[in-house]
């Protein structure tokens, strides 16, 4: 399968035609044009309506395009998937999961409402329900039908429902937040981190940038424009990354290493899933270079 970036994924409010006229130009990776928190009550009909029209219209370009509808226990659920999922986007993001079954219903409900069959399903990840049942919600990408291929945190109704604090560093959070990747990753998900709510705390915000990379995130949630260099920066490996990949993958390819497990390289102990690895690095690294040449 190709490797996709997801370095930059940015939010926009359904109802704000301005912004999600520029989600065709911005540079992010993955565009979520939102039904839900970012939408009040009042205008939810008319984000519908425009989220739909901008999806069909398209020119998103490389842009992923996720649509992310209020809950089906909602008064607009069901609407925003009857109105949604025919419209052909890449991805529908069902807030607040609790259970694997939600998923179920979900697969369902969207098979019914016309969605083509490339349309996938992300997770958000946003409820104390969900951190207790993540390894099964993940499971639920072994039933087909669910169509689940990624999870998204939800770091601020997370915070709404435990009471955790959001602080530098993410203490309170660091379990759910690992806990999640881990099982994403035992089902093959694609997994992106929360948002970071102060705009203007731009060194916050490349450290966060860096703590979500270290902790294996694949890209991290935007809430405004002035974060996606940062962050495409922050997720795009280094140079000098791709150039140990490189050297990794040239070592374990020569005859003399053909049979071998481990070997030694510039005084480092290297294995051969070291060379697995730095393969999937040095193709993320080749998709961005192509996505940014284009
Ligand atoms: C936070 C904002 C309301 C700030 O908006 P504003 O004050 O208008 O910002 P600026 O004046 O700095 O905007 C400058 C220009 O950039 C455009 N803009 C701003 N934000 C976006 C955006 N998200 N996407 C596209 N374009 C954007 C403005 O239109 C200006 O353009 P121009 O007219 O050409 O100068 C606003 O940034 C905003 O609404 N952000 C998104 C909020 C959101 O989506 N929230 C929901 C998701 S967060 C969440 O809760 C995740 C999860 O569910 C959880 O629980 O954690
Ligand atoms: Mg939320």
């Amino acid at each position: 399968m190709a490797i996709r970036p997801r370095r930059s994924v940015l939010y926009m409010p359904g109802s704000n035609a301005r912004a999600l006229d520029k989600a065709r130009s911005l540079p992010c990776d993955v565009v979520i044009l939102d039904l839900e928190d970012a939408v009040a009550p009042d205008a939810k009909q008319v984000a519908r309506e425009q989220v739909a029209a901008a999806v069909r219209q398209g020119g998103f370009g490389h842009r992923e395009v996720v649509v992310r509808l209020n809950g089906f226990d909602t008064a607009w659920g069901h609407d925003d998937l009857a109105a949604l999922a025919p419209t052909g986007a890449d991805v529908i993001l069902i807030p607040k999961v609790n259970v694997g079954a939600d998923l179920v219903a979900a697969g369902k409900a969207i098979a019914a409402a016309s969605a083509p069959e490339r349309t996938a399903v992300w997770a958000m990840m946003e409820t104390p329900l969900a951190m207790l049942n993540a390894g099964a919600i993940a499971a639920a990408a072994k039933d087909r039908s669910t169509r689940l291929t990624g999870f998204v945190m939800g770091t601020n109704d997370l915070a709404k429902e435990t009471g955790a604090r959001i602080v530098p560093g993410r203490a309170p959070m660091n379990a759910w937040l690992m806990t999640s990747l881990a099982a994403a990753r035992a089902h093959g998900l694609a997994i992106l981190d929360g948002v970071w709510n102060e705009i203007g705390d731009e060194a916050g915000f490349a450290r966060e940038c860096a703590e979500a990379r270290d902790m294996g995130f694949d890209g991290k949630t935007l809430i405004h424009p002035s974060q996606i260099g940062p962050c495409n920066a922050a997720f795009s490996p280094a140079e000098k990354e791709v150039a140990w990949a490189r050297t990794i993958i040239a070592a374990f390819d020569l005859p003399e290493n053909a049979a071998k497990g481990a070997i030694q390289i510039e005084g480092r102990m290297v294995e051969r899933l070291h060379a697995e690895m730095a393969r999937k690095l040095v193709a993320i690294a080749d998709a961005i270079a192509a996505r940014e040449a284009a």
